[in-house]
């Protein structure tokens, strides 16, 4: 080709294109952030990096912060009890003041989980180039933007800045065709996904979502998948944005003012026919059942109507050994039903699966039955917005009624740095998005499923195929 003006690009390529403020062969390349979010767990050392050095936030308006992985979800009214929490949530609280950040303070009607505030406010946009100081920063990419997750010495970085250094990646599609069957949701597609390529599989690639399975998906539940790119070792996940993208974000309070104008640029970003991925996978919708991990990744996963795996018969001698080990820690023995593990403990949260959407189709599961009297059940609203929602649509009393604990929003049980924690030896169903060891704390045994699949499993005490669900109306 004479000209590379013509070129077919993938929408990664326009949108880092677009970003490049300087590049050079084998080096990393500068690119230009359009926003910047913040909590209180990575930005500390990042602001006070700028203090000592005298310098400022660049860009201030197009930075904004929240705290949500340490703050309690019961009894706000009272100081947070743990000293070390305490002191992040006072630390962002004092440095967003004294660097004039936007804060979605808690109390504020707007905080929650960094990942769902964002789109919920409208500030996520397609075509913008997104960084946090946190690894499901991918979530974002679900609007067609690219979305990276970044260290602390990077987050200041980017505050001095308004600008972060990347090697340039790989682009990986992963095409999923025909629809999703009855039952399975957006939460199974990323798992099955994850279980095909393993957790090692988008190592070094921005993956890009494509096909009809994908363009069927709400927003919410594009960020779902998204927001799990980072647990296949991918630096980002992207879906092009497209009508269900665009009424997602009008009306929303920081979205662009001339929004039929945003409208026309964000219709140039897809991906042009021809575009080149380095690597391309298909998939077939109709293939993925309901899915429920059993080891210690997310690529540790089977369908419901599956047995634990025998680790024998499980790739080559380093897999083998290692789906023994994961097998140990969640004390379960191979070939057992996946269906006959019983639950003391089920968690309805995080970034991942605390959207309105999850939170309805796991009430509409949960409507007229009550949880087992072995499991002790929470939902953890993913913001603010979400907990208010769900209150004016009644499905705090339909979990309520069921004996589900009904919460403020933030991280909770996703990952132990606040009072929701599991015990040694308890077993799980969470619709978070890592089931490493000790990561919903120490000696906790987490299954990562649906929230659908969650509420199910709530309510028998075991994991049941959704599908088979009888939904009293
Ligand atoms: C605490 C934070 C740095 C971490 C992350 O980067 O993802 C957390 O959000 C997580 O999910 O493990
Ligand atoms: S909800 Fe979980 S995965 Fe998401 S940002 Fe919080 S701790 Fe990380």
């Amino acid at each position: 080709m004479s000209s590379n003006v013509a070129a077919p690009r993938t929408m990664f390529q326009k949108i880092w294109d677009e970003h490049v403020v300087h590049s050079e062969p084998n080096k990393q390349s500068i690119i230009y952030i359009d926003l910047q979010l913040v909590h209180e767990v990575t930005s500390p050392q990042a602001f006070e990096g700028l203090r000592l050095a005298g310098r400022k936030v660049r860009r201030p308006e197009r930075t904004i912060a929240t705290p949500d992985h340490n703050v309690p979800t019961s009894n706000r009214n009272l100081p947070i009890a743990d000293p070390i929490a305490r002191q992040q949530v006072d630390t962002l609280r004092n440095n967003c003041r004294e660097f004039g950040v936007k804060l979605y303070d808690l109390g504020d009607s707007h905080q929650g989980i960094v990942h769902i505030i964002g789109p919920e406010l409208g500030y996520t946009q397609p075509g913008m180039t997104i960084v946090c100081g946190d690894s499901h920063t991918a979530t974002h990419g679900a609007f067609g933007a690219l979305a990276f997750g970044m260290g602390t010495s990077e987050v200041e970085h980017v505050l001095a800045t308004q600008t972060l250094l990347q090697y340039y990646p790989k682009t990986y599609e992963l095409r999923v065709g025909g629809q999703l069957s009855e039952g399975v949701t957006a939460k199974d597609l990323i798992l099955y996904l994850i279980g095909q390529i393993s957790m090692h599989g988008g190592t070094g690639y921005v993956l890009e979502y494509t096909g009809s399975a994908i363009r069927s998906l709400s927003m919410e539940e594009r960020m779902t998948v998204c927001n799990m790119s980072i647990e296949a070792g991918a630096r980002a996940g992207m879906i092009a944005p497209d009508e269900t993208t665009f009424d997602y974000l009008r009306g929303r309070p920081h979205a662009p003012q001339d929004f039929e104008a945003a409208v026309q640029r964000w219709k140039s970003l897809p991906s042009d026919p021809g575009a080149h991925y380095d690597k391309v996978s298909k998939f077939d919708g109709a293939d993925i059942e309901p899915q429920v991990t059993w080891g210690t990744n997310p690529g540790q996963v089977s369908s419901i109507s599956a047995a634990v795996p025998n680790p024998a018969d499980c790739g080559d001698e380093t897999e083998q050994k290692s789906t023994a080990a994961s097998l140990e820690y969640m004390g379960l023995k191979a070939g057992t039903p996946l269906s006959e593990i019983d639950l003391n403990r089920v968690f309805i949260g995080s970034c991942t699966n605390a959207r309105i959407e999850d939170l309805r189709a796991a009430a509409k599961v949960a409507k007229g039955y009550r949880v087992s009297s072995k499991v002790n059940a929470m939902v953890v609203p993913g913001s603010s917005q979400v907990k208010l929602q769900a209150e004016q649509e009644g499905l705090d009393k339909i979990f309520s009624e069921a004996g589900f604990d009904w919460r403020e929003a933030g991280c909770s049980m996703c990952l132990a740095m606040n009072p929701d924690r599991l015990e040694p030896g308890e077993r799980c169903a969470s619709t978070s998005n890592r089931n490493f060891e000790g990561r919903q704390g120490k000696g906790g045994r987490t299954h990562l499923v649906s929230p659908a699949m969650a509420a199910a499993a709530a309510i028998k005490g075991h994991f049941n195929d959704i599908r088979q669900w009888d939904y009293k109306a």
